[in-house]
């Protein structure tokens, strides 16, 4: 495919995303059915869909619509390129630009266009991210790093380093975890290479590995994850020598996959039914790694940006209470209950473990930690509560 013909594709796909469609679904979907398409061309095409969506408002403001079209003129605009040698309308190219769009006014854009921030969520978030507002928001523009969680069950950062650089993977220790490496070359090959098949790595955002690493399980303790979708935290805590590990969630079928994973990394952890996690109650650690806006995670879920509404945002909110009152029964005495979310939004996190520790008699808030893309990784909040306790710590 020629460069034209990708951005003709791709705004066909942004049509369809833009009615409703899931942006990986369309993607597949468009894959599968594009014979005509090789690998170099379905990443381009991806990439492409994905940045779009990344700067959905600004490209629609370059472009002058808010179809799969303007998207893409306004990506090239932005990317200083000259629409008139893609828009062509000669073979899979687009057609050449109409008098109007010939005519949008590329003048500066309001801050919340040009960073990309839905009207109704700027006050919130600006509130939420105070200073570090503007260059977060700008940081959610980009595509997001690849991550890996060196398997201490397995191999330490180093030993895993020179087997990614075996299976031909550039790889740099990153700072905000001991257990988190970058994939810096070829991370695309990760799949096929010997280090994750042999369970050495794990995808892993590095955020979500400094979480991990602030979660306190005393030597042959027990640990809940009790939202433990496709169990990432729960990998992460079972490869610490002497815990062990449940995992739950209210959908079996996200953990579906759990099984094979913990299998790789040669560590065990005992899935648990939907509603049965008190089975094995109490434990030393609950971790409630809750359903949210995902507002952290924009730069790899960017149709989540512009899905989520705010008749949404107070459902997961009140969902988020309801899963901390199920699972604060289940921590044993001394033990902790773990709060966390892929959220930037105040009202999902610090404001929701201090609503839980006013209507909970006893409880309350050991620690906090807050990452942003600013630290590197996702944005991610944790509240470390406890029936008791000795104060506060922000970091
Ligand atoms: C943010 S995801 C978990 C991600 C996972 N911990 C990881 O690190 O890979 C939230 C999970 O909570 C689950 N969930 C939603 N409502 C729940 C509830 N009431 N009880 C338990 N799990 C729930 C969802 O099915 C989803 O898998």
């Amino acid at each position: 495919m020629t460069p034209a013909a990708r951005i003709a594709a791709a705004a066909e796909l942004l049509d369809a995303i833009l009615a409703g469609a899931p942006a990986e679904q369309i993607l597949t979907r468009w894959a599968r059915a594009s014979r005509f398409a090789g690998s170099k061309d379905r990443l381009a095409v991806r990439d492409l869909v994905f940045e779009a969506l990344r700067r959905r408002r600004s490209c629609a403001a370059l472009g002058g619509t808010e179809t799969g079209r303007g998207l893409m003129l306004g990506l090239v605009r932005a990317r200083g390129e000259d629409p008139d040698t893609l828009f062509t309308g000669s073979g899979h190219a687009p057609a050449p630009l109409t008098g109007a769009e010939r005519a949008v006014a590329a003048g500066d854009l309001p801050e919340e266009v040009a960073l990309d921030v839905p009207d109704w969520l700027a006050p919130r978030l600006r509130a939420s991210l105070g200073a570090d507002f503007a260059a977060v928001m700008a940081l959610l523009r980009d595509r997001a790093p690849v991550f890996v969680r060196v398997n201490l069950a397995k191999a330490d950062r180093a030993a895993a380093q020179a087997a990614l650089a075996e299976d031909g993977i550039a790889a740099r220790p990153h700072p905000l975890s001991p257990t988190a490496l970058e994939l810096t070359e070829n991370a695309r090959k990760l799949h096929l290479g010997r280090a994750y098949r042999d369970g050495l790595v794990e995808v892993q955002d590095a955020a979500s590995q400094a979480v991990c690493d602030h979660l306190p399980v005393p030597a042959a303790g027990t640990a809940l994850d009790y939202c433990a979708g496709g169990g990432g935290k729960a990998l992460a805590l079972a490869a610490r020598p002497g815990v062990r590990v449940f995992a739950h969630d209210a959908e079996a079928q996200r953990m579906r996959d759990l099984p094979a994973r913990a299998g790789r990394s040669g560590v065990r952890i005992d899935c648990l039914a939907p509603g049965a996690a008190g089975q094995a109650a109490p434990y030393d650690l609950v971790l409630c790694d809750a359903p949210c806006s995902g507002s952290g995670a924009w730069r790899r879920s960017p149709d989540g940006k512009w899905r989520l509404t705010e008749a949404r945002l107070a459902e997961l909110v009140r969902i988020q209470a309801t899963i901390l009152d199920a699972a604060a029964p289940l921590v044993a005495p001394g033990g902790v209950l773990a709060y966390a979310t892929c959220s930037l939004l105040d009202e999902e996190n610090a404001a929701q473990a201090t609503r839980f520790c006013a209507r909970s008699a006893g409880w309350q808030c050991r620690a906090e930690h807050r990452f942003t893309p600013l630290d590197g990784g996702d944005g991610f909040y944790l509240a470390l509560l406890e029936r008791s306790g000795t104060g506060l710590t922000r970091a």
